[in-house]
């Protein structure tokens, strides 16, 4: 494992001013980004270092940390594969005005944003992003490439599968599991398994 707190980023649009002001705040430095072209705003003054698939990154990186700034979930996924495949030290982004407890089990490439919490026994898989607010009960299990938005809640033993996403303000029901690949819109309240892969969305509110 790499003792270097200097990071180079992959991907610097929002997702990324995010995750690199978390990293600032936690004691790294930015050394730069990788991206398929140089970004025309450029509010953190970086440095570009060219596409990731067209030079040499490992040469460029050498022993220091490499980290996937992108909210796309299957572009992430392949980041991360291009990481293993080079051999760059990863590792997981916590912002520190986090929440995570002791038990918790994270793997490498995931970022944890400002005041989320994460509760006891949660297992948190690779390259997954718990955004902004989020909290993630209990004995929850976050696949790999999952994506939890701003305010999301899954409440205790919840599986979300990977490459999923679950929108900000969304609540999901203890016990529930949601299979591989799902989008679930902005607001919403699962409160049953979702097994068929798909785009779900809504809160039907009614007397019961
Ligand atoms: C830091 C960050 O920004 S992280 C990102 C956080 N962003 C989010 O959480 C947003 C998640 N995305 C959504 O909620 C989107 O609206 C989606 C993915 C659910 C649907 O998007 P689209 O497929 O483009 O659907 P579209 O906007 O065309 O709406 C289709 C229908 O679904 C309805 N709908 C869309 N989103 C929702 C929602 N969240 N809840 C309830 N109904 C919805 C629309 O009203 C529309 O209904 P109609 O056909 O009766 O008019």
């Amino acid at each position: 494992m790499s003792e270097s707190k200097s990071v180079f980023l992959f991907g610097y649009s929002g997702h990324a001013y995010v995750i690199l002001e978390s990293l600032l705040d936690a004691g790294y430095q930015i050394k730069g980004y990788f991206d398929f072209k140089a970004a025309e705003r450029n509010p953190y003054d970086l440095e570009f270092f060219g596409y990731e698939r067209e030079v040499d990154v490992k040469k460029i990186v050498g022993n220091d940390l490499v980290f996937p700034s992108i909210g796309e979930n299957s572009v992430r996924k392949k980041l991360i594969e291009l990481f293993v495949n080079l051999g760059l030290n990863q590792f997981v982004a916590i912002d520190p005005s986090a929440n995570v407890s002791r038990s918790v089990l994270l793997s490498p490439s995931t970022y944890i944003g400002k005041n989320v919490t994460i509760n006891a026994q949660s297992e948190i898989g690779k390259g997954v992003i718990l955004n902004t607010g989020s909290i993630i009960e209990h004995e929850c299990q976050v696949s790999d490439y999952v994506h939890i938005a701003p305010g999301a809640v899954l409440c205790g033993n919840v599986f979300v599968g990977e490459g999923s996403f679950v929108g900000a303000n969304s609540v999901v029901r203890q016990n529930v599991k949601i299979s591989s690949d799902n989008v679930i819109g902005a607001g919403s309240v699962v409160i049953s398994d979702i097994v068929e892969k798909g785009i779900w969305a809504g809160n039907k509110l009614r007397k019961l």
